[in-house]
């Protein structure tokens, strides 16, 4: 007999994803002494090891039935009519008499167990009646990225994660793996790398993940049949190694490869040689190179030619509007009907190859769920840092498996638990505050501190008007630093997640840092207050010694050639204790008659262009130097472009260096400056390579500009623009 327990309800059974239809039908029951498996030899094997995992102890030939078994097994014959006719679905039933888990497939199968290792929860089980099916057919990650590739161990968790979670594709395209690109697309893998790629291909099996294997040819490809037949043979050797899914990506090209006939001959020689004669292959996925709509081109026709020519089994890839970009039902409508088919979406979030100093651990917003049905895939393209984006994954997850109900909110807090079972308190206080991107080229942000954001403001407004600012205010901000502090402190302990912590610790140093920045701001105006002259000095001068100690951390750590450093809270709290910093050392000033520098932090200098793709990027001041972020695209000058760098003041500059990766720069383009802003005057310049550097004269200088002067558009790089201060 059972123990029963308190009935729970629907709304208190918390399941992610969130099953298509759930009943409870009764009280919840404790776990049985003795469970008696039926179907378990016809089963999906992978639902019966979690399942032998949960009963571990109780097997017995009497009691508790569990009766498992996919559509067509005999032991769940008389429950196959409940199970919906879709892939991956499921019918669970749990009463006081039994358990019955009946799969559309093996997948089916699989998944009603992840959701009965949710359901039990301390020894208990809910009676309930559930019928659940995803709602899109591919979903999970591309690993696309540029930068460092995910390690072994990254992809061990990733691949597991997947299971828990329902996803079922792992697309691997790591942009700087040398065999994934141009030219090595051609070599075989080395045999230590092809052993680990063949374990990874097992693991993801046996967690129901479709491993797909992409390669990244267009750069170099040549269209002649040698090229044709190493492909294939590269496409066999992965298949050896138990790869069977397979992509093509012709994204970030240029050349002969974009030809998108070409790349639809090759694409349906691919899947009617090697995808349709192999038989136990996934439908072949290609990503275009006109990957977005903004880059489209329709009289070109590049999109109409890929959905007239390409076999209809084929998936094209797609990121929406703009490359970054959220996904919108008329911007699918749009898509679809250039195709003649349903997109395959490729999410660039929360991707950081262009914002590296960031990390984005907010909530998945801002695509529409009425969708599900225009798109057969949606896969994320993740950040470097492959715990931290489990965060958004786990939303991913939550939004693709059942859209009409996702709910940001309720996956973000999922995600955490998930990641950080015990400190996830300390990790929610962490991602609070880590979600935006800073400005930057793509102009794609999120929302930041959006609790605290409000109190800020209207802090700030009522400091700054002279009246006092409500004391319950002050109380809530200076807790909010405390807990920062607390945070960053438990997280670097934490034994939660040893891989997320090493992989993100600068980011957590640098958050703690900020907590006791803010918390020590907030010291400076209780001295105001009490008119505490040697403490507010005290505090101020401890705020000074930390913000160099953020300046130096930033300095010296995830240093790389795109966006160096380590940002936290960047949207939102750095801002405000700049800005609180700031108008009270001026106010204590003004009270005592002293002059203590009012220092802020962010970059007082500004950017100025009329070349769209340039005048989002941000500027970045370090000690000595204001520096534009360098640019992956080809930047499109029309004649009489500049991008100029403005001072806050007018500064004796130590150098003034520009490269655009043309050697031929002078011939078309001017490095000038001016003292005044008005008048602008040559600078003599000396070129070594691509690079131009600026013989310095006496003067002070107010901003330095880059012309084309060639009264015709041109085409560069933004490799390098740089004032030595
Ligand atoms: C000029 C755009 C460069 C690349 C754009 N995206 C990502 C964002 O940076 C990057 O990870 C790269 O792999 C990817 C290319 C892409 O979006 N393909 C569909």
């Amino acid at each position: 007999g059972f123990l029963f327990n308190s009935a729970l309800n629907a709304q208190e059974i918390m399941l992610q994803p969130r099953p298509q239809d759930m009943k409870v039908i009764g009280k919840s029951l404790t776990l049985p002494e003795h469970v008696q498996l039926i179907g378990a030899d016809n089963a999906d094997t992978d639902a019966v090891n979690i399942l032998k995992d949960l009963f571990a102890g109780r097997m017995a030939k009497k009691g508790f039935k569990v009766i498992i078994g996919e559509k067509g097994d005999k032991a769940v014959k008389k429950y196959a009519r409940l199970v919906p006719q879709k892939p991956e679905a499921y019918y669970l039933s749990i009463d006081d008499k039994k358990l019955v888990l009946v799969g559309s497939d093996e997948r089916g199968t699989f998944y009603g167990m992840q959701t009965v290792s949710q359901l039990l929860k301390e020894g208990n089980l809910p009676q309930i009646n559930i019928t659940d099916y995803p709602d899109v057919r591919y979903r999970g990650v591309v690993e696309g990225f540029y930068g460092k590739p995910w390690s072994y161990e990254d992809r061990v968790s990733q691949l597991k994660f997947y299971g828990t979670n329902k996803l079922n594709t792992y697309i691997y395209g790591p942009k700087n793996d040398p065999f994934h690109s141009s030219p090595n697309w051609r070599k075989p893998y080395p045999q230590e790398e092809a052993a680990r790629m063949a374990e990874l291909v097992k693991l993801a099996k046996s967690n129901k993940v479709d491993f797909v294997w992409a390669i990244h040819p267009g750069q170099d490809i040549r269209w002649n049949d040698e090229d044709r037949e190493l492909l294939l043979q590269k496409f066999g050797q992965m298949y050896d190694l138990g790869i069977r899914s397979f992509a093509v990506f012709f994204d970030d090209i240029s050349g002969e490869g974009t030809d998108p006939l070409k790349q639809a001959e090759l694409l349906n020689y691919i899947d009617n040689q090697f995808v349709k004669v192999k038989k136990d292959v996934t439908p072949l996925v290609m990503c275009p190179t006109e990957y977005n709509k903004s880059w489209a081109n329709l009289e070109k026709g590049y999109l109409r030619t890929l959905g007239e020519k390409l076999n209809p089994s084929i998936q094209i890839m797609w990121t929406g509007d703009r490359v970054v970009a959220d996904i919108h039902r008329d911007g699918m409508d749009w898509i679809n009907t250039q195709i003649k088919r349903p997109a395959y979406i490729w999410w660039n979030f929360p991707v950081t190859d262009y914002v590296r100093d960031h990390l984005l651990m907010g909530p998945v917003y801002g695509n529409d769920t009425d969708i599900a049905q225009t798109m057969s895939g949606f896969v994320a393209n993740p950040m470097e840092h492959a715990e931290a984006s489990k965060v958004a994954i786990y939303g991913v997850a939550d939004y693709t498996w059942n859209m009409e109900k996702y709910d940001p909110n309720a996956a973000w807090q999922g995600s955490l638990k998930a990641i950080m079972p015990t400190n996830y308190e300390a990790l929610r206080v962490f991602a609070s505050h880590n979600s935006d991107l800073g400005v930057n080229g793509h102009k794609y942000r999120r929302e930041e501190s959006v609790i605290i954001k409000p109190v800020t403001e209207r802090f700030l407004t009522a400091f700054q008007s002279e009246s006092a600012y409500p004391k319950d205010d002050f109380t809530t901000l200076e807790r909010e630093f405390k807990s920062i502090v607390v945070a960053s402190d438990i997280l670097l302990r934490s034994k939660d997640n040893d891989l997320l912590i090493k992989d993100i610790n600068p980011w957590i140093k640098q958050f703690g840092l900020l907590g006791q920045t803010g918390a020590a701001v907030m010291d400076m105006l209780r001295d105001l207050e009490t008119s505490d002259k040697e403490s507010f000095k005290l505090d101020y001068s401890l705020v000074k010694e930390l913000k160099e100690q953020m300046f130096e951390l930033d300095a010296t750590n995830n240093i790389n050639p795109w966006q160096p450093g380590v940002k936290v809270g960047s949207l939102v709290l750095v801002p405000f204790v700049n800005n609180l910093y700031a108008q009270a050392t001026e106010r204590y000033n003004k009270q005592f008659g002293e002059n203590l520098a009012v220092v802020y932090d962010y970059c007082p200098h500004t950017l100025l262009s009329n070349i769209s793709q340039v005048k989002s990027l941000p500027l970045q001041l370090k000690e000595k130097t204001v520096s534009l972020s360098p640019s992956n695209e080809v930047i499109k000058a029309d004649k009489d472009a500049f991008i100029t760098i403005q001072l806050l003041k007018a500064t004796k500059l130590r150098s003034i260096e520009f490269n655009a990766g043309k050697a031929n720069l002078l011939q078309w383009g001017e490095l000038q400056f001016t003292t005044d802003g008005e008048n602008w005057q040559a600078l003599a310049c000396e070129q070594d390579g691509e690079l131009l550097k600026a013989t310095m004269g006496k003067e002070s200088v107010k901003a330095v500009r880059f012309l084309n002067k060639s009264g015709v558009p041109q085409e560069f790089y933004l490799r390098k623009f740089t004032l030595g201060l």
